[in-house]
């Protein structure tokens, strides 16, 4: 059995299923200590020809045989068969809605866990933790506290019916089982710790194979296929040799139950025989008395496998406990309140931002405004702080009192759903879920219908092509969308973020993969479709921001100008070099194609 803080409220909850199985049990296990007499009275039946029953000595004959063998022995077998059914019923059945709902509580809270956590904690460990770490947490809740109370229950029923048998006997055959108990708390934490050693491998292995999973055309396209699998060998190596440290001691611990048992039929044998010898006991008790000490061998076993099993699910529960407990970084302030309407006004006041596992500040004194319904773009060279400033509108991680404004307001005093309800996004990496066509673009919005699917289709240039796939807006994506292009997975999170119709619009470098002529028409319905809210356009091409209302540009972290295009072609030199040699690739480019 497990126990901790997120596991105690599962023994209250199922508290009278678990009962109900309780009772299952514990008459199934009363009953199963019937048969060992039943043994004795047809051993003594046999050897004497009468058989003594609550002091009445009976002749033993078919009718006795019959009325106080076969038929009581056929009762206790309909007991324990249906009981049996029943206690599974419920140990298992509690043990499988508790995975559910740790999974239920593990997946709300991991939706709740800022960005951070998952650059943190991979994917394929996360994964783990749900399938692995999980089911062992299951497995143990379940099987142990069957096998704890049956343990407690059989052996201690066994124990009674020995001890009322012979007493001398019943401690002599119990002194082994004392060492057991002793060595196995011993082995059962060397086990715990072998367990987490093998789940972290298994992690690191799930982690590993997500990733070339997700890579596959880059390590294709590398040809390092060879490279890959060299890499994956020694982490399944890595795992093997957890997992067979873990099975050894496992297995180990095992024999040493065996071995404890066997030595106990050793003591019982000698012992009990010179009792037979000596007249004490007849044949019929002692095997009455080996019956009942095999019903205590599978509590015994049980304490084994229960150790073992606990060591495993204890560890495996710790695990799910660190995910349960993880706490957001970004979350409401005390006092925040949400924003009645964004309007779309947006202030940065002399901000400046360290990723908190970052080195350097990427962002340094930034200080300028957006008003709302203005269209402003955002360039700068790669790695410049263009995405890191619009995470930071969208609140992805925390900022300075007063350094950036919403509205006017401060953004730490605005609760983060609010905000984000205002705001829509298309990230730079387009992700798209293996879904239908449709449901990526209303992933925003409740309500929908087919013709304003299709209108924002349309907005973002993206309905022709749809219209081409042979089930339209019904087709499925593959994983991560991989049966559209790059250009037309951009263009379906555009048409989701404009759907969404929020007061802030942020596309980052989401034009990247369009043509021209389709950037110009997309840009165009931004433009109409948008007018009065507030648009932010991160790019690289000049060609996408010059006719926004304000241009901001950034370099390394600061930002070096904002004004128009025009303003900034005049007035700034490093922006009118970037315009210059952007102009010059084209055109080189042009030359070359003619
Ligand atoms: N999660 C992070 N932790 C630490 N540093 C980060 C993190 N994300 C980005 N950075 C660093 O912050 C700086 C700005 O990155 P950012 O992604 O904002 O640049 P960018 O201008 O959007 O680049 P690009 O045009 O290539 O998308 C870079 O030096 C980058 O390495």
């Amino acid at each position: 059995m497990i126990f901790g803080r997120h596991m105690n409220r599962y023994y209250l909850r199922f508290a009278p299923v678990l009962l109900m199985g309780l009772l299952a049990l514990v008459a199934v296990d009363y009953f199963q200590l019937v048969i060992p007499n039943l043994y004795q009275m047809v051993i003594n039946g046999i050897n004497q020809g009468y058989v003594e029953v609550d002091g009445q000595t009976l002749p033993f004959d078919m009718d006795f045989l019959l009325d106080r063998v076969c038929m009581p022995m056929v009762g206790v077998i309909l007991v324990i068969v249906a009981g049996r059914f029943f206690w599974r019923l419920c140990f298992m059945g509690s043990a499988i809605r508790l995975e559910t709902d740790l999974r239920d509580r593990m997946f709300d809270n991991c939706k709740n866990l800022s960005r951070e956590f998952y650059q943190e904690n991979k994917v394929g460990n996360l994964m783990s933790l749900f399938t692995n770490d999980l089911d062992t947490v299951q497995d143990c809740f379940g099987w142990g506290v069957l096998m704890f109370f049956d343990a407690l229950f059989m052996g201690g029923m066994a124990i009674v019916k020995m001890w009322g048998m012979n007493p001398l006997l019943t401690v002599l055959s119990m002194i082994p089982m004392a060492f057991l108990l002793c060595c196995a708390t011993i082995i059962g934490r060397k086990m715990m710790k072998r367990w987490e050693i093998r789940q972290e491998a298994f992690s690191k292995l799930s982690d590993f194979s997500q990733e070339s999973f997700s890579g596959i055309a880059v390590i294709k396209a590398f040809v390092k296929e060879a490279k890959e699998l060299l890499a994956f060998k020694d982490l399944n190596k890595e795992n093997e040799v957890a997992n067979i440290n873990h099975t050894k001691i496992s297995v180990l611990f095992r024999i040493f139950v065996s071995l404890f048992i066997e030595s106990v039929v050793c003591v019982i044998l000698g012992y009990g025989g010179y009792l037979v010898y000596s007249g004490i006991f007849n044949a019929g008790q002692l095997v009455e008395f080996i019956g009942y000490f095999n019903a205590v061998i599978w509590p015994i076993m049980a304490v084994g496998e229960l150790i073992d099993m606990t060591s495993r699910g204890q560890a495996s529960m710790n695990r799910v406990s660190e995910l349960l407990d993880a706490a957001p970084t970004v979350v409401d302030r005390p006092g925040a309140e949400p924003i009645e309407r964004v309007k779309g006004g947006i202030e940065f006041r002399n901000l400046t931002f360290r990723y908190p596992d970052g080195e350097y500040d990427a962002l340094e004194n930034i200080s300028f405004k957006i008003e709302p319904g203005e269209n402003v773009g955002l360039v700068g060279k790669t790695g410049s702080g263009k995405t890191t400033l619009v995470d930071l509108i969208l609140r992805t991680y925390n900022v300075p009192d007063g350094t950036l404004l919403i509205d006017g307001k401060d953004v730490n005093d605005i609760t983060i759903r609010s905000l984000r309800d205002g705001c829509s996004y298309v990230p730079q990496d387009n992700f798209l879920f293996s879904d239908t066509i449709e449901r990526n673009i209303a992933f925003g919005v409740e309500d929908y219908d087919d013709k304003t699917i299709t209108q924002y289709a349309k907005l973002a240039d993206v309905a022709n092509d749809i219209k081409k796939f042979q089930h339209g807006y019904h087709t499925v994506l593959g994983e991560r969308g991989v049966t559209v292009s790059g250009g037309q997975k951009q263009r379906i999170s555009i048409a989701r973020a404009l759907m969404k119709n929020a007061p802030i619009l942020i596309l980052d470098d989401s034009v990247s993969a369009v043509d021209t002529k389709t950037e110009r028409s997309i840009l165009q319905n931004l433009r109409e479709t948008r007018a009065g809210k507030t648009t932010i356009l991160i790019a690289h091409r000049i060609s996408t921001i010059e006719q926004m209302d304000k241009v901001l540009f950034i370099d390394e972290g600061k930002l070096v100008a904002a004004g128009t295009h025009e303003e900034l072609y005049r007035t700034c030199p490093e922006y009118t070099k970037m315009v210059d040699l952007q102009k010059l690739d084209e055109e080189g480019a042009e030359h070359h194609n003619a």
